[in-house]
């Protein structure tokens, strides 16, 4: 059970934003130096000849007014000049901005993906709130490359804004007060996003579940029990419940911020007209201070929108995906951080767990209680239970998926949380009930199992050989290079059965694991081949242990046909281990391994083919 002070911890709160912001900003130099210099530099310098024009037209109006012809060639030369500062500059740095754009997309992208599978752990994928990070993350990874075109942008309204307010005070230093007057706006933005982002935040859940119906409707996985169940219907209004959840609330949220922003602007406004009224009214150079404010004004009003738009569009999504990276690459960083130990080359005493116990992330249940196990080097280790006993979460503690909530695990003496992640997973293969279907030519699909031998045939050849898979590669139309996947050109499709020796032949090819967890890798296949398959390997594996290696192989089945072939069995019942020791030993024993073993023995002398009774 959690502790009252779990229940009241903070969720793992996001970085700051300044941080965040200059982590994104590092990331953009990292994707192009000279590109994001030149973004900037002329995005920036083109705010002053558009800002100035309004000074400009007032020395023309001045000059025309006085009739002095000198001044009035040297306002339409500043114009001019102006004019063509700001198309020249405005050109490159629109071209600039627009190419370091393409560079950022490509390069920020490839950073999250990267980010994500070097984080160790499946949790940013299975903690709920981690998830939803990730959703926003993966949704707007894109934009954040334009966005760096945005901030230089607004730094150029800046600019633009403090040389309008310069020479508004040039008229009048009352006309400053125009500029305070523009600050609601901006305040009212900065409130109002953040309250907009928190709608949208507390909504990506029922994001994640319509894309998920969505998915599901639309997927060929999914088509048969669909069709047969006739759910059609529900996935469809079900989908159209969970949107209306996501956009109601933030639809309210957005329309109270239009609100908002009226009233500041309204505020604005009027301050303007009043400004317009006291100039005009002056003396002497009313007519051209009268144009200078309305040229100036108007477009202050326009800078100060432009502001508060985007200040806006940061706190909701620049900002926001920036400190999303941020918390990803400190995630992926801790776990690289934490880990000073070598991986042994070869296992002389085993692994222990000590005391293990294991919550999954968000959920009070515990999985594992007071596990306390060797998995002794060289040998077959096959663990048993009933469905939801934990014996897939104790394969995943073991790949270090995740790290035990209490006690630990040693391999050789070393704990496990200090050996590196991707150190460790080089010497582990796996095969997995929840395999995945790599539609790739089949020499690559085992080959992934061992990348530096991607395209290696005989590695391949040997991963098909050990999981029995030659017959099935064989009778396909190319042999190895046959493409996986019917919607690919040539693509062969298989049945999950095939793909799943597929899966396991990938499980097989790397030639030297310490350690290889089989988490029920044939459950689609009969329990005779099974048998077969498991008792050839399990000779093989006693013949690696003889060469050194010590490897440990990690066997879950609910075959005790299989299972018994193992050296050790474990029996995990309710989360904790209820039994531990040898086929025979356990036999002997007469507790409950014993008792399953007599019932699936019995339905199989029952006749019962090809589906035995399992041990649930
Ligand atoms: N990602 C997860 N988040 C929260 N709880 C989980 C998660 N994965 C599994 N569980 C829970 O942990 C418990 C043990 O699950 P586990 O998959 O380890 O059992 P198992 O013994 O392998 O079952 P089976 O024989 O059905 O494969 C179950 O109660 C399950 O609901």
């Amino acid at each position: 059970m959690a502790s009252p002070a779990d229940k009241t911890k903070p969720a793992d709160p996001l970085p700051s934003s300044v941080r965040a912001l200059a982590r994104s900003l590092r990331l953009g130099y990292q994707a192009s130096p000279l590109l994001i210099v030149v973004a900037f530099g002329t995005t920036v310098a083109a705010a002053a000849p558009d800002a100035l024009f309004a000074a400009g037209l007032a020395a023309l109006l001045h000059g025309v007014l006085t009739q002095d012809d000198g001044r009035i060639l040297a306002a339409a030369l500043f114009l001019g000049a102006l004019a063509t500062g700001s198309w020249l500059l405005g050109t490159v740095s629109d071209r600039a901005n627009r190419r370091f754009a393409d560079r950022a997309a490509v390069y920020v992208e490839s950073h999250v993906a990267r980010l994500q599978s070097a984080v160790t752990t499946l949790e940013h994928h299975e903690r709920p709130e981690h998830a939803d990070r990730i959703s926003v993350l993966r949704n707007h990874a894109g934009a954040l490359s334009y966005l760096y075109q945005e901030l230089f942008g607004t730094v150029g309204v800046l600019v633009r804004l403090a040389i309008t307010l310069l020479l508004l005070m040039s008229v009048d230093p009352l006309l400053g007060l125009l500029g305070v007057l523009a600050v609601p706006g901006v305040l009212v933005s900065g409130w109002r996003s953040g309250v907009d982002k928190k709608a949208e935040e507390a909504g990506a859940q029922h994001e994640r579940r319509a894309r998920h119906l969505f998915t599901l409707a639309t997927s060929a996985a999914a088509g048969k029990e669909i069709r047969v169940a006739g759910v059609q219907r529900w996935l469809h209004d079900a989908r159209h419940d969970a949107w209306d959840r996501r956009y109601r609330p933030l639809a309210r949220s957005r329309w109270i911020t239009a609100l908002w922003q009226a009233a500041s602007h309204a505020l604005f406004g009027a301050a303007f007209v009043l400004a317009v009224a006291h100039v005009a009214g002056g003396s002497g150079s009313a007519a051209a201070d009268s144009l200078l404010l309305l040229t100036a004004g108007s477009r202050l009003a326009q800078y100060v929108g432009q502001t508060v738009t985007q200040a806006q569009f940061y706190r909701t999504i620049w900002l926001d995906v920036s400190r999303r990276l941020t918390w990803l690459e400190d995630l992926a960083a801790a776990d690289r951080a934490a880990a000073d130990l070598p991986v042994p080359a070869r296992l002389a005493g085993g692994i222990r767990l000590e005391r293990v116990g294991f919550r999954y992330p968000g959920s009070e249940q515990a999985v594992l209680e007071d596990v306390t196990l060797d998995l002794p080097a060289g040998k077959v280790v096959a663990v048993v239970g009933e469905n939801g006993a934990g014996k897939t979460t104790l394969v995943k503690l073991l790949c270090r998926f995740y790290a035990p909530t209490s006690g630990t695990i040693t391999v050789d003496g070393a704990d496990l949380a200090r050996i590196s992640p991707a150190g460790w997973r080089e010497r582990i293969s796996g095969a997995f009930q929840d395999f995945f279907k790599f539609e790739y030519p089949v020499r690559q699909s085992v080959g992934l199992g061992d990348l530096p031998r991607l395209d290696d045939p005989a590695a391949a050849r040997a991963g098909i050989a050990r999981a029995g898979a030659e017959e099935l590669v064989d009778g396909l139309p190319d042999g190895l290079d046959t493409q996986l996947g019917p919607t690919w050109e040539k693509g062969v499709d298989l049945s999950h059965g095939q793909w799943q020796k597929i899966a396991l032949a990938r499980g097989f090819v790397r030639e030297d694991p310490l350690l290889l967890v089989l988490d029920e890798p044939t459950s689609a296949l009969d329990a005779e081949v099974e048998h077969e398959l498991f008792e050839r390997y399990a000779e093989a594996a006693r013949t690696a242990a003889g060469d050194g290696s010590g490897r440990i192989t990690v066997l879950v089945s609910h075959r005790f046909s299989t299972v018994r072939m193992a050296d050790v069995i474990v029996v995990l019942d309710g989360s904790r281990v209820a039994e531990y020791g040898s086929h025979a030993e356990l036999m002997a024993r007469g507790g409950q391994y014993s008792e399953l073993y007599g019932i699936q023995a019995a339905s199989y002398q029952a006749g019962a083919r090809a589906v035995p009774a399992e041990a649930h």
